[in-house]
């Protein structure tokens, strides 16, 4: 059986109807429910019914960018107006021309099911309901480097010369907004880039950057903006009971200019009271409880955290594969070097620790999966490692090393080199996380039974796909599985539509 690729589709079902405004599908969503009752675990079969509705328009989107004169900054406005533009460029294996190669969202596709002869059918992912086209996203934001675009995509020296020169008009006129900046917070290697950065009370600026988010939606006559998070990698910010512990002691804490709001805290703080989605790749713990309570009441979305790209991408692959097969990691270790700016940050010890922190825990619901292999509370011994090369620049050389238990004491080891180009990684990750943040700001569920139709939660689980540290509502797992993951958008989207999940199954070719 082979399979077949189609551009677009049409679902034929009584459950889905497509009006002018939206898409309406009446979904049965089954899951199980347990509970262990006299030492048996109970396992419950239940249905409950949804109605599914997604807004058709899409809206003329923004994204502020914090750290636009960053790498990863650079390499995504440039990589947008390559495509937009249509710029092709000389290499020594010929002439390349722009894709949107690393995006789940523009360049993966889903199984709409099978024909007759049992050939499965294709579509697009991003045909599978209206969203956001990433050459229509306009992008701005803020730096605490004042450098112009094309001087700092220059400097980033990610993007082949050939086409470095056909950018530099495109980009030479964007200038990165000041920024906040609270030496502390990111390396001090940092300060010497520091030469466009805000003035006044950490209220101020916090107000300064509403006012930017609000010029910024006005002048490009946006209908939305989303703000996100590429800038140096923060210190974690101490949770302080009093201070950033909820809504009201952190607007307190910010009226005193409280020592402890980190700028990645202040830029959220002010995205939320904007009503502006916000999205954090670095894996600080910019969402303090203060915070996170902030987004509940006001009901925006926030996500993260630290963009997952390479080395921890494969991690959340390979673990899941090797516990999945009864196969039982006892040592993981994850080296890598980089040359890049984010490489040079990283090199002080509290920047690092916050990296080590995600980079570490993205195995840990796997682990927990599987008390066949471990213990309560047992864990593989799991390392990581990074050093700033300056030579490697911005392609980090990632070595890793998997030791696993198997049959009657035998070992396996898998070894990996990774060559990541972090830039030309997390560029199309950043688009899939603005673009998937706001789609999933136009899907609601009305429960059978109930009147109103309901947003997701404002903590945007379903972006953990692209993320090492996800950020999940109170109470909810957290699942770093990478293919669970996206098997979660794949299987809400087939909902909007009115589709039942992807199972796999495939018992017509199987009796
Ligand atoms: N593959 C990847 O590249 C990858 C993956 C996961 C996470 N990340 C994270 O993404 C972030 C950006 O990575 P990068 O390679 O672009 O780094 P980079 O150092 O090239 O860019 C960061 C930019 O942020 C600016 N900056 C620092 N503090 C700021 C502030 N308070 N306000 C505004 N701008 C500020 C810096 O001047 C710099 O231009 C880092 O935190 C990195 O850890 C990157
Ligand atoms: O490739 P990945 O592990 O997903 O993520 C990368 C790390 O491996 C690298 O050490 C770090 O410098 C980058 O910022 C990024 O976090």
């Amino acid at each position: 059986m082979s399979a077949r690729m189609y551009e677009n589709f049409k679902v034929n079902s009584p459950n889905v109807k497509y009006t002018e405004e939206n898409i309406i599908s009446d979904y049965t969503y089954q899951t199980t429910r347990t509970q262990y009752v006299n030492n048996e675990l109970i396992v419950e079969p239940v249905e409950q019914k949804y109605t599914f509705k997604t807004e058709r328009k899409v809206p003329k989107l923004g994204c502020m960018i914090v750290g636009l004169g960053g790498n990863n900054g650079t390499t995504v406005v440039g990589g947008v107006i390559a495509n937009r533009e249509g710029l092709c460029w000389n290499t020594k294996q010929g002439l390349q021309t722009p894709n949107y190669f690393g995006s789940v969202v523009m360049s993966s596709t889903i199984r709409m099911g099978h024909d007759e002869q049992g050939r499965d059918a294709f579509v697009p992912l991003k045909t599978v309901i209206p969203m956001v086209h990433p050459n229509d996203i306009v992008f701005g934001g803020w730096d605490i480097n004042g450098a112009n675009l094309a001087d700092a995509m220059q400097r980033a020296q990610v993007f082949d010369y050939d086409l470095q020169v056909q950018l530099i008009p495109h980009m030479k006129d964007i200038t990165p907004l000041p920024s906040i900046y609270f030496p502390d917070f990111i390396a001090a290697n940092q300060k010497d880039r520091a030469d466009n950065v805000l003035t006044g009370t950490k209220k101020e600026q916090m107000e300064q950057i509403r006012k930017d988010i609000r010029d910024f939606k006005e002048s490009n006559k946006l209908d939305k903006v989303i703000v996100l998070w590429s800038a140096n990698t923060e210190r974690f910010s101490s949770v302080v009971p009093g201070v950033n512990d909820t809504i009201e002691n952190l607007f307190a804490a910010l009226e005193r200019g409280e020592e402890e709001i980190s700028p990645s805290t202040l830029f959220a703080i002010a995205s939320i009271l904007e009503n502006t989605p916000y999205i954090n790749g670095s894996p600080q713990n910019t969402f303090v409880p203060g915070v996170v309570e902030l987004a509940l009441q006001r009901n925006v979305t926030i996500g993260g955290d630290d963009f997952k790209t390479g080395q921890t991408k494969i991690k959340s692959v390979l673990t899941d594969f090797l516990v999945g097969a009864g196969i039982k990691p006892v040592s993981i270790v994850s080296y890598n070097h980089l040359g890049n700016n984010d490489g040079k940050n990283l090199s002080a010890p509290q920047q690092f620790r916050s990296k080590e922190i995600t980079k570490s825990n993205v195995v840990d619901d796997m682990i927990a999966s599987n008390n066949i292999l471990y213990k309560p509370g047992e864990h593989p011994d799991h390392v990581i490692v990074i050093k700033y090369v300056p030579y490697v620049g911005d392609s980090k050389r990632a070595m890793d090393e998997y030791t696993s238990q198997i049959f009657m004491g035998g070992h396996n080891t898998i070894v990996l080199h990774n060559t990541c180009e972090d830039s030309l990684l997390a560029a199309p990750i950043i688009l899939d996380l603005v673009i998937l943040a706001e789609v999933c700001n136009r899907i609601s569920m009305r429960q059978e039974g109930t009147d109103s139709f309901a947003s997701f939660h404002p903590v945007l689980s379903l972006l953990s796909y692209l993320l090492k540290a996800p950020l999940v509502p109170e109470k909810a797992n957290v699942v770093n599985a990478l293919f669970k993951q996206k098997a979660a958008i794949e299987n809400v989207f087939r909902a909007c539509i009115g589709l039942a999940p992807e199972n796999n199954m495939l018992l017509e070719q199987r009796l």
